[in-house]
């Protein structure tokens, strides 16, 4: 069983929600990232989301573009972010850690020698933006090899027929997408939310992550109702903007709002069975 995988039984089991941070791997600062991955599980992270900084992020709003940037003029590669996840997996063992990047950088690395790489530092997972269900089989037969999980995103247009495709694709959790847009953008509806996580829980056995426009503890406890995952990232990188000229506070600061956050779901996780 993958890591990704195990920590969601247990979770499962303890009848308990995951709280999954995102943050950019090297801002403000390359090294701020390990020991602020540390800090986020210490106040009740259960899966890191680490972004591969990359200079055209389609997906991504404002708020984690300039993170983006100020992560890219630091120079900031794909190597380094795979070095981090080694450093962090030094110390942590339990955690797992997805990236989240395009493709780009992969296939300048080639693919076989990053699923080799990847798997050598202990990553867990990949959620690459720009290649669909449909594409990419040898990367995707290159990560399968190293045992590395393969998350799929899923929006409020998918169809039955796109959410079973992509259930068969996916391993460790899919990603449901909450709002039409780039991410830091939208308002939640969590009516909807609730109506589409239902529809995907009937068609994909895996665990379903939401994310996009949740961004405090009230938007954490709803979805929290819903979803076997809340994923949490432009208010974070946001906070993580307004602090870059003092890093060494971002660790305490951002786990002081985890904390809030995962305070929210325990109550929800308390009542809902
Ligand atoms: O920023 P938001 O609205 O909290 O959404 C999470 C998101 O940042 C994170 O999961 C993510 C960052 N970049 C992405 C690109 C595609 C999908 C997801 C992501």
């Amino acid at each position: 069983m993958s890591r990704i995988a195990a920590r969601f039984e247990t979770l499962r089991e303890q009848g308990r929600t995951a709280l999954i941070p995102f943050v950019t791997a090297g801002d403000p600062a390359p090294e701020v990232t390990v020991p602020l991955m540390h800090a986020m599980v210490a106040a009740g992270a259960d899966l890191i989301e680490l972004g591969v900084p990359f200079s055209d992020p389609i997906a991504d709003g404002p708020v984690i573009q300039r993170a983006t940037e100020r992560a890219l003029a630091l120079g900031v590669s794909l190597d380094d972010v795979l070095e981090m996840v080694r450093r962090f997996r030094l110390e942590d063992q339990a955690t797992p850690v997805i990236l989240m990047g395009y493709l780009n950088p992969i296939e300048v690395m080639g693919y076989t020698d990053f699923a080799h790489a990847a798997h050598a530092v202990g990553l867990d997972g990949a959620l690459i933006v720009d290649v669909p269900p449909e594409e990419g089989h040898d990367l995707v037969a290159a990560l399968k090899s190293q045992g590395l999980d393969l998350v799929y995103l899923l929006a409020p247009t998918s169809t039955a027929a796109r959410i079973s495709r992509i259930g068969a694709v996916a391993t460790g959790f899919v990603y449901y997408v909450s709002v039409k847009g780039v991410t830091g953008s939208g308002q939640l509806d969590t009516a909807a939310v609730a109506e589409q996580v239902a529809i995907i829980k009937s068609l994909v056995s895996l665990p379903v992550g939401v994310g996009f426009g949740i961004g405090s503890p009230e938007a954490a406890a709803q979805v929290a109702k819903v979803a076997d995952a809340v994923i949490v990232g432009s208010a974070i990188v946001r906070r993580i903007e307004a602090m870059a000229a003092t890093p060494e506070h971002i660790p305490g600061a951002i786990a002081t709002f985890l904390g809030s956050l995962r305070h929210a779901i325990d109550e929800v996780d308390a009542h809902v069975t």
